[in-house]
C-alpha cells in the first residue's frame, strides 16, 4: 500500500527499505543462479550491454553502486587490464559484497569493495566519479535520493548507466508478460528461495510499478541530466538508460 505522504517514486523504499540488507543477504549464496533462473540466463547478455556501454565511455574511476555479487565489474575488468583506473564498487549487504569479492579471485586488489548504501554514500566524494552505473537495482532502491546520489558523485561531464526492469511497449504483449510475471514467477521464486516469500517478492517487486523507460528518462531530465537516451533489450523487458551530468 502506498503511504499518502510519499510520491510514487519513493513508494520502493517506504515500503522495502528496512529489509534490503535482510533480503539479500538471505538469498546470497542463490543470488547467481536466481538470476539465471528468472531471466532465463539472458541477464548475462544485458550486462554485457552494460559493460559495452562503459566501455565506451573515457573514465579514469568508475563506480558500480549496488553491485551485488560483481557482474558488472567482472565484465568490465577485462576491458581495464594493465591500466591504471579506479573501480569502485558498493552494495548495502554485506554478504553480496563478500561473494563479489570471492568471484573477484585474483582481481580483488583491483576493485575497492565499499559496504554503502547507493541513497547515501558519504565516503564517495562530490564530482569524483567519471561514470556510475546501476544494474538491476534502481527498482529496489528509493529512487530519487539513488539518482540524487548518482548525480552527486558524478563529475561535471561523467556519465550514467543504468539498466532496469521496463516495459514492452507493446501492450498485449506488456499484459502476457505481467500475466506470466504474477502466476509463474512467484512459484519459480519460492521454490528457488526454498519458500522464502519476502526474498521472491522483493526480486520481483517493481518489475510491475516501475516507470515505462520513457517516464524514467524524463524523471532524469527532470534531475537535470542531459543526453538522456535508452536503449530496449529482450523487446522492452528491461532497458538501459544513459545520461550525462552536465560539464561546467
Ligand atoms: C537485484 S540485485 C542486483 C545486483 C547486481 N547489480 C546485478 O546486476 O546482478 C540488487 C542489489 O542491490 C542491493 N541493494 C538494495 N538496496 C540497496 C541500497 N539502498 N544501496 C545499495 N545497495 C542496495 C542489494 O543488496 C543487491 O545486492
Amino acid at each position: 500500500m502506498k503511504p499518502d505522504n510519499v510520491s510514487s517514486w519513493e513508494v520502493n523504499a517506504a515500503e522495502f527499505a528496512w529489509q534490503a540488507d535482510d533480503v539479500f543477504g538471505r538469498i546470497a549464496g542463490r543470488y547467481d543462479r536466481l538470476c539465471d533462473l528468472f531471466s532465463l540466463g539472458i541477464h548475462r547478455l544485458w550486462k554485457r550491454r552494460v559493460a559495452q556501454a562503459i566501455a565506451r565511455e573515457t573514465w579514469g574511476t568508475l563506480l558500480d553502486g549496488a553491485t551485488g555479487t560483481g557482474d558488472i565489474i567482472l565484465r568490465v575488468l577485462p576491458q581495464v587490464v594493465g591500466q591504471r583506473r579506479t573501480i569502485i564498487a558498493s552494495d548495502i549487504s554485506a554478504k553480496m559484497l563478500a561473494i563479489a569479492a570471492h568471484r573477484l579471485g585474483g582481481h580483488r586488489d583491483s576493485v575497492d569493495l565499499r559496504q554503502l548504501d547507493a541513497e547515501a554514500m558519504p565516503t564517495i566524494a562530490s564530482g569524483s566519479v567519471d561514470a556510475y552505473s546501476m544494474s538491476l537495482a534502481l527498482k529496489i532502491c528509493n529512487r530519487r535520493l539513488a539518482m540524487q546520489e548518482a548525480w552527486r558523485v558524478l563529475r561535471p561531464g561523467g556519465r550514467l548507466i543504468v539498466l532496469e526492469a521496463s516495459n514492452i511497449p507493446w501492450a498485449p504483449l506488456q499484459r502476457a508478460y505481467l500475466l506470466y510475471m504474477s502466476l509463474c514467477m512467484p512459484l519459480l521464486g519460492w521454490l528457488a528461495t526454498g519458500g522464502d516469500a519476502s526474498a521472491y517478492k522483493y526480486l520481483l517487486h517493481g518489475i510491475r510499478d516501475f516507470p515505462t523507460a520513457e517516464a524514467l528518462a524524463q524523471e532524469l531530465r527532470v534531475q537535470g541530466f542531459e543526453d538522456v537516451a535508452f536503449e530496449r533489450l529482450s523487446l522492452g523487458i528491461v532497458a538501459i538508460h544513459t545520461a550525462r551530468k552536465p560539464s561546467l
